[in-house]
């Protein structure tokens, strides 16, 4: 197993990394938050960029060094842009983040997140409930039953841990499972990563623009560093803005600035924990 100050190491080098490099990862993400997901990514010093038809996004996906698949809001060509990237993206061994918002409600995301079994994701980035039936969807862990009601979380983190093993099992990445403790593993290791604030549950987008910006950092580093990276400088980032916010809005706005001002050691020393699985 690395040692922590391994895995510090790894975070300050993808920091770093994304920062001097300016990395592009494209996405296909949902309408409700995109605008919050680009300017994430922008603010660690990644390069976005957003599209929703098929050619469009084969084209991305094969100029990046990664790309995101964020389900929350479907429009109808995503019965094909979806599939098709996916699989672009797993046969050109591209790495890609994949966040299951509300599985389990309508038809084209659940046969696209059905399909997404075989084409791997890289990392897997979601809220407790959506962790725990996507395991269930693919049979891996758990029923394939979804108690998701809409796109929060009505699981604490903790009860998605099988779940989240199983499915970095399966795909040979990661996990990351936000909540008040996230929770990141490889299959072999967990991370349980702390910060952020309640007010990141009063802003839309704070998963969603965890998920792009696991993406950028997964151009420039392992799977597992790349998801641990996130959810850290979301952590640091979310506790600094909430001490000098008056409220959503301006958390929103102060949380932007403290995603690009952190320093790359302030980010690896943000506190966690790690046991072997
Ligand atoms: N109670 C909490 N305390 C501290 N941080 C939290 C808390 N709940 C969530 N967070 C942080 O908020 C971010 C988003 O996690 P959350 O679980 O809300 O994602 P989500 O439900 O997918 O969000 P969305 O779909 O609205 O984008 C993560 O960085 C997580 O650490
Ligand atoms: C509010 C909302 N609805 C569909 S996606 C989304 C963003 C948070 O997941
Ligand atoms: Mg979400």
């Amino acid at each position: 197993m690395k040692s922590k100050t391994e895995i510090q190491n790894g975070i300050i080098k993808a920091v770093n990394a994304v920062r001097e490099n300016n990395p592009m990862a494209g996405s296909i993400t949902n309408t409700i938050t995109i605008n919050f997901v680009a300017n994430a990514q922008l603010a660690v010093g990644g390069s976005a960029a957003m599209v929703y038809l098929p050619d469009e996004a084969e084209f991305l996906a094969k100029a990046g060094g990664a790309f995101y698949i964020n389900v929350g809001g479907i429009l109808p060509i995503y019965e094909q842009t979806l599939p098709l990237t996916a699989q672009v993206l797993h046969e050109n061994q591209i790495p890609w983040v994949l966040d299951p918002v509300a599985i389990g409600i309508g038809e084209i995301r659940t046969k696209f997140l059905l399909q997404s079994k075989e084409f791997k994701p890289s990392i897997i980035r979601g809220n407790a409930s959506e962790i725990i039936a996507l395991a269930g969807l693919w049979e891996l862990e758990g029923e394939n039953k979804s108690n998701v009601r809409g796109v929060d979380s009505t699981d604490p983190v903790a009860a998605a841990k099988a779940a989240a093993v199983a499915l970095a099992k399966w795909t040979g990445g990661a996990v990351a499972v936000s909540g008040e403790t996230d929770l990141v593993t490889d299959g072999a290791v967990i991370a349980y990563s702390r910060g952020g604030s309640d007010l990141m549950k009063k802003i839309t987008g704070s998963g969603c623009s965890l998920g792009g910006v696991a993406a950028v950092y997964a151009a420039e580093a392992d799977p597992f560093t790349a998801a641990l990276t996130a959810t850290a400088i979301y952590n640091f980032a979310g506790r600094a803005a909430a001490q000098k916010a008056k409220g959503p809005g301006s958390f929103q706005v102060q949380f932007l600035d403290e995603l690009h001002n952190v320093s790359a050691e302030d980010v690896a020393n943000n506190p966690f924990e790690i046991e072997e699985v």
